[in-house]
């Protein structure tokens, strides 16, 4: 069983996509799931009943491959590091170079699903090394900051670029992030949710640095791509929108 380490340095070179079917399904469950790039396994149909070992030594039944984007700033990296660590990257802003990537096993319903999470540089500059990873995404976590105008009004441009990239029937999510900086907030809770709304897309505010949303965040994406490659026929239908506008929690709230 192949053991290698994935690279988990920030700035690690771009490796070139790997292959999917058009139909962009789940990774199956193998040993060295975890690296991406030209030695990543074809993907397939999930194997739930034989739960294997990953490289990071995790046993998962089901991998997929979440993407984030936004501008650069929006806080991506924090995001992540907020999820898979618990903790917030505070103090000098160090802006990702290339791609980043990280893995983390959730439980879903009695099913260990892997999100294998690439967090991609916002800087312009690194754009072309991003597109290259949109089709072999499952999931994209598109994230704009709440403190950042421009951000916000430049994800119509990040939707355009997504329906140019990436799968079609690519799980998406709008993310308005840094809430918590609730006296430098220049975008609205309303103007998120109305944009999200003419785009059909589901929509929380997040903070990195509480935590606010993070975990649902992500839960929810892998609990959308968990039903969408293994639901039984008597299973009700999970839906997305639905359970993410039950289950955010809205910033005054004051959660986590
Ligand atoms: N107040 C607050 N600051 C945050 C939050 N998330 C990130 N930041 C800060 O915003 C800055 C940018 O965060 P990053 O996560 O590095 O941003 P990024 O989107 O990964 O940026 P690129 O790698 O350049 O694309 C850092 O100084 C973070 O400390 C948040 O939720 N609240
Ligand atoms: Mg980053």
């Amino acid at each position: 069983m192949s053991r290698k380490k994935p690279s988990k340095s920030k700035g690690a070179s771009a490796p070139a996509a790997s292959t999917l079917p058009a139909a962009n399904g789940p990774q199956p469950a193998r040993s060295g799931t975890a690296r991406p790039g030209p030695d990543a396994p074809p993907n397939g149909p999930p194997q739930p009943g034989r739960p294997s070992l990953g490289s990071d030594g995790d046993f998962y039944d089901v991998a997929f491959k979440v993407m984030l984007v936004g501008d650069s700033g929006v806080g991506k990296t924090c995001l992540l590091v907020r999820f898979k660590d618990g903790a917030f990257l505070a103090g000098t802003f160090i802006s990702t170079v290339g791609i980043d990537f990280r893995n983390k096993v959730l439980d879903v319903d009695g099913v260990k699903v892997k999100l294998q999470m690439w967090d991609t540089a916002g800087q312009e500059r690194f754009r072309s090394v991003t597109h290259a990873y949109y089709r072999d995404a499952h999931a994209l976590l598109l994230l704009y900051d709440v403190t950042n105008k421009a951000s916000f009004d430049n994800i119509q441009a990040w939707l355009t670029e997504i329906h140019e990239y990436a799968q079609h029937d690519v799980a998406l999510m709008l993310l308005g992030n840094k809430v918590d900086s609730a006296h430098e907030r220049v975008v609205k809770r309303e103007d998120g949710e109305k944009l999200a709304k003419e785009y059909g897309l589901p929509f929380m505010e997040t903070s990195a640095k509480t935590g606010l949303n993070v975990d649902l965040a992500f839960t929810a994406i892998a609990k959308e791509l968990k039903q969408r490659s293994m639901k039984a026929p008597s299973e009700p239908r999970f839906r997305l929108h639905d359970y993410v506008s039950r289950e955010g929690h809205r910033a005054s709230c004051c959660h986590p």
